[in-house]
């Protein structure tokens, strides 16, 4: 089974893309849902979170601040780092568990950072998708209540530019109309299908 990987920046339509090929019966693994399970429902990570950004990383309640979390380290390279660090190895082990229970002749991993973190070569391919960085964020100020215009700008800064992207992916979609994009996954669904 072949592991296909499935990334873009911030706003780009990842999960929009991923629902479409999901529609044409392709297992889809959503690495920022999953993520954030795991940052609940794991102790060890709990307890490494809160070594590193402290107590208020979760409410008294137990539940992650995503809010707290983001302002502490989308401004602070070293620390997001340090994040990545405990959280990205947890996902990938949960992943390969996952894809090992999928049948299907190649499986997603939707993840927004896969260059940035130097995990390309765990997939047989990738896929990009990309739209105009304006686009991108008048996108997530709208889907996302309360999101600010900077708070998308901290998390691009952390993210690669599309031109760099596009050199290293085996496929690019470009996400503005929805329609073209829908024809556009068809293309690469079957050109993957072929290969295999
Ligand atoms: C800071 C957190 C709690 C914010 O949660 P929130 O619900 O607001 O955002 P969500 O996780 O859905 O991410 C939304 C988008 O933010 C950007 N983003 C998230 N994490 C990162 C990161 N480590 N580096 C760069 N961009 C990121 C991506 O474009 C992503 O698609 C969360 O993003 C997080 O824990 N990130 C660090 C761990 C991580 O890398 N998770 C991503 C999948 S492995
Ligand atoms: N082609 C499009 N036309 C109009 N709206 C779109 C299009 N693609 C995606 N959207 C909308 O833009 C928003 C962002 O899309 P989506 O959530 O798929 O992006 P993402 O890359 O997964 O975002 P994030 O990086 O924040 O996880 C959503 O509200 C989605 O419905």
């Amino acid at each position: 089974m072949r592991i296909v990987g499935l990334t873009g920046g911030i706003g780009s339509g990842k999960t929009t893309v991923a629902k479409m090929f999901e529609e044409l019966g392709v297992p889809v693994y959503n690495s920022d849902t999953r993520a954030k399970e795991l940052m609940q429902s794991s102790q060890d990570l709990v307890l490494a979170i809160k070594e590193l950004l402290g107590e208020e990383a979760y409410r008294e309640d137990g539940v992650l601040d995503r809010g707290f979390v983001s302002r502490q380290v989308f401004d602070n390279k070293a620390l997001l780092n340090e994040l990545n660090a405990i959280v990205h190895p947890a996902v990938r082990k949960d992943f390969i568990h996952w894809a090992d229970e999928q049948t299907a002749d190649y499986v997603i991993q939707e993840a927004a950072i896969i260059f940035e973190i130097g995990t390309q070569d765990f997939y047989d391919c990738i896929i990009l998708v990309v739209a105009p960085k304006e686009t991108r964020i008048e996108r997530v100020v709208q889907r996302d209540a309360g999101t600010t215009v900077k708070s998308v700008e901290a998390r691009m800064k952390n993210q690669w530019e599309d031109d760099r992207k596009i050199e290293a992916s085996d496929y690019v979609i470009e996400n503005t109309n929805l329609e073209q994009t829908k024809v556009q996954v068809l293309d690469i669904h079957r050109d993957l299908l072929n290969k295999i």
